[in-house]
């Protein structure tokens, strides 16, 4: 069984503002809730490419139940771990630019995260965890460690897509794909500049860390695949940008459908790619038909 964690999901509210001003009065022209949160948006490209899976991780509140309603009308199978305060809500601003604002998330107490780390003890070595996004500012600094620990313990595998010392932390547990954008990986490794050769200085460092696969994320300018002995990159693909959030886990959703049914890394960048780029060119999460349209024009090359 594959098993999306989103310690920290939100309902991302997406308001289109035309000419947005700071500082003024905007009215929106449309707004729309959609069920967010890196691994919930994991869980629907999953979905979107075959694969079934269980989400985890905190609901609570009335914005939670609003996204446990709507991942159960769209079939998804959830085993979300109940809490007292409410999910956060994440604020996406379309103008000519894209601004988002999230949110810090609710309070997870202790009785609530120990109640969660019980489902960890059900995993098999045949299980694929995959960790994504921010963890809420009540957890334990090293949440993410002890979560990882536990999968280990069960000899099970897992995927994570987080930022800064959780990331750095969970290297050397050999993660079977971490995926950082331009802008985490230039942080994570206090780059000068994310020029090429810098770039894929620091993909060669998340494999010696120990990440088994590692793509940085490029945005409009495609992406790179560090393997063990090789190196590839994604050719950018151009069509109309409708919507940015959720490439990078559509990506990851993609790549993981992928890999569990075959061991062809290049096909599970490949996907990760279609899936990614599908998702920026729709207006939520893609739809199977938006992938399959987008495959046609992946170009993967080595470097
Ligand atoms: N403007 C764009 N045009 C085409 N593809 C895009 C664009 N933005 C993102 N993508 C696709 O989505 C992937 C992930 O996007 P990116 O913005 O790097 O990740 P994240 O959402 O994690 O910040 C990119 O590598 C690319 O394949
Ligand atoms: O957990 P974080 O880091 O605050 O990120 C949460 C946000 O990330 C998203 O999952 C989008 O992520 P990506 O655009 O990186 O794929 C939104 O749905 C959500 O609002």
């Amino acid at each position: 069984m594959i098993y999306t964690v989103t310690l920290n999901p939100s309902i991302d509210y997406v308001m289109e503002v035309a000419n947005y001003q700071s500082g003024m009065t905007n009215r929106a022209g449309k707004a729309i809730a959609y069920p967010g949160g890196k691994g919930i948006n994991v869980i629907r490209i999953l979905m979107a490419n075959g694969i079934e899976a269980t989400a985890l991780g905190f609901l609570g509140g009335y914005t939670g139940e609003f996204i446990s309603r709507t991942l159960d009308g769209l079939g998804l199978k959830t085993k979300f771990t109940p809490i007292a305060d409410t999910t956060r809500i994440n604020v996406k601003l379309k103008g000519q630019s894209e601004t988002e604002i999230n949110a810090p998330g609710p309070v997870v107490t202790m009785a609530e995260w120990e109640g969660f780390k019980q489902v960890f003890h059900q995993l098999t070595p045949a299980d694929i965890v995959i960790f994504s996004g921010s963890a809420p500012s009540s957890l334990p600094v090293g949440a993410y460690d002890e979560l990882i620990a536990l999968v280990l313990e069960k000899q099970a595998r897992f995927v994570i897509d987080t930022t800064g010392d959780d990331l750095q932390r969970a290297l050397p547990a050999k993660p079977i794909l971490v995926k950082p954008n331009r802008d985490e990986v230039q942080a994570l490794f206090n780059l000068a500049d994310t020029s090429m050769p810098s770039l894929q200085a620091a993909g060669r460092q998340l494999i010696d860390a120990g990440a088994q696969n590692a793509i940085i994320s490029l945005g409009g300018d495609g992406a790179l695949l560090f393997t063990a002995e090789h190196t590839y990159f994604a050719r950018p693909i151009v069509g109309q940008v409708k919507n940015s959030v959720g490439a990078g886990d559509s990506m990851i959703g993609g790549f993981v459908a992928s890999w569990a049914t075959s061991a062809d890394v290049v096909a599970a960048f490949s996907l990760g790619v279609a899936s990614a780029t599908a998702t920026t060119f729709s207006d939520d999460i893609a739809t199977p038909a938006k992938i399959k349209e987008i495959q046609n024009n992946v170009e993967v090359v080595e470097i």
